[in-house]
C-alpha cells in the first residue's frame, strides 16, 4: 500500500491526527533502566505497545539510536511496529539531504535496511538529490519546509528574487513540480501556525508533519486550525502532529507508558475537538 493511503487509512481508523515521536534517551529512563542503552527498544516498544490504537503513526528520530550505538535496536523497533499495529506508517526522522550517489545510499538505509513507510528530507540540495527517494514509489517523503525552531528562520523566511519566501517556495514546489509521484509531503513546525496556515494554502493536498507541540510549546489547537483541511472522508489533507518528549516522559517512573497513554489520549482529543466540524469531532 502506498504511504498516503496507509496514513489516511491509519487516521480514519484511529480517528487521530496524533504522531508520537520516539526520541529515547537513557538518561530520561525510569530508575531501574536510567542510563542503560540495552534498554532502549524495550522503552519504546512499551510506548508502542501502550499508544498504538490512539495514534496515526510513529516517528523514530534516528540519532537517539545511532548515538547511543543502537541502530540494530531501531530495526527491531521498526520491526516491532510493523507486527503489533501493522496499519500504522513510520515516519523515519532522519532529515536526509545530499548528492545522488550518496542519496542512493540513504534511501536503502531508510526503505531496505530500516523498512521505513517514510523518510524526512532536507530539500536543500534541491530535486536530484530527492529523485533516489522517488524511486520507492510506495514511500512518502516529508521535505522540511519550515521547521519548529526559531533559528529557521535564518534561510526559510528569506525572500527569493520572486518576492516569495524560501519557505512558500519550497512548498510551492513539493505541491506541484516535484511531486511526480504524489509521494511528497512538509515539515512545517507548530511553533509558527501562521506559517503553518500559508503552507496549506500554496499546498492544499500534501500530508504536513507538524512537530513543536508538547516540549516545544506548540498550540495543537491553533495547528489544527491553521493545517487541518477535511472533506468527508476527513483524511485529504492529512496532518500529522507529532510530540515526542511529552509523551515519552510523561512518568519518570516504572509507570512510564501509563503516562505515555494518557498524554497521547489527551492530545488526540484536544487535536479532534479543534477540529470540528469534521469526522474526527468529538470522537476522542
Ligand atoms: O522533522 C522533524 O521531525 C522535526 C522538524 C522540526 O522542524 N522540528 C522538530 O522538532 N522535529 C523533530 O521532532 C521532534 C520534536 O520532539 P519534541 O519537541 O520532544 O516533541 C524531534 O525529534 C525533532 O528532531
Amino acid at each position: 500500500m502506498r504511504f498516503t493511503e496507509m496514513l489516511a487509512a491509519s487516521e480514519r481508523a484511529h480517528r487521530s491526527m496524533l504522531c508520537i515521536g520516539l526520541d529515547p534517551d537513557p538518561a530520561r529512563f525510569p530508575a531501574d533502566w536510567r542510563g542503560d542503552r540495552g534498554r532502549i527498544f524495550d522503552f519504546c516498544a512499551a510506548v508502542v505497545d501502550a499508544t498504538h490504537d490512539l495514534v496515526c503513526a510513529f516517528k523514530p528520530q534516528i540519532a537517539y539510536f545511532a548515538a547511543e550505538r543502537a541502530e540494530d535496536q531501531l530495526e527491531a523497533l521498526i520491526d516491532h511496529i510493523h507486527a503489533r499495529a501493522p496499519g500504522v506508517p513510520v515516519i523515519l526522522d532522519a532529515k536526509r539531504g545530499d548528492i545522488g550517489a550518496t542519496a542512493e545510499q540513504y534511501a536503502r538505509e531508510a526503505f531496505e535496511r530500516y523498512r521505513a513507510d517514510a523518510l524526512t528530507l532536507s530539500p536543500f540540495l534541491g530535486l536530484d538529490s530527492i529523485e533516489p527517494y522517488l524511486a520507492y514509489a510506495d514511500k512518502g517523503l516529508f521535505l522540511l519546509c519550515r521547521t519548529s525552531n526559531a533559528g529557521g528562520s535564518d534561510l526559510q523566511a528569506q525572500t527569493l528574487g520572486s518576492g516569495a519566501r524560501l519557505y512558500e517556495h519550497i512548498a510551492a514546489t513539493a505541491e506541484q513540480a516535484w511531486n511526480r509521484n504524489g509521494q511528497l509531503g512538509l515539515v512545517v513546525g507548530a511553533t509558527f501556525p501562521a506559517e503553518l496556515a500559508r503552507v496549506r494554502e500554496l499546498a492544499p493536498t500534501l500530508p504536513l508533519l507538524v512537530p513543536g507541540i508538547g516540549a516545544q510549546g506548540g498550540d495543537a489547537a491553533a495547528t489544527v486550525r491553521a493545517g487541518w483541511r477535511g472533506d468527508a472522508s476527513g483524511t485529504r489533507a492529512p496532518i500529522v502532529v507529532s510530540s515526542s518528549r511529552a509523551v515519552l516522559y510523561a512518568s519518570a517512573e516504572a509507570d512510564f507508558a501509563v503516562g505515555a497513554r494518557r498524554v497521547a489520549e489527551a492530545t488526540r482529543a484536544e487535536l479532534a475537538a479543534a477540529a470540528a466540524p469534521s469526522p474526527h469531532a468529538g470522537l476522542a
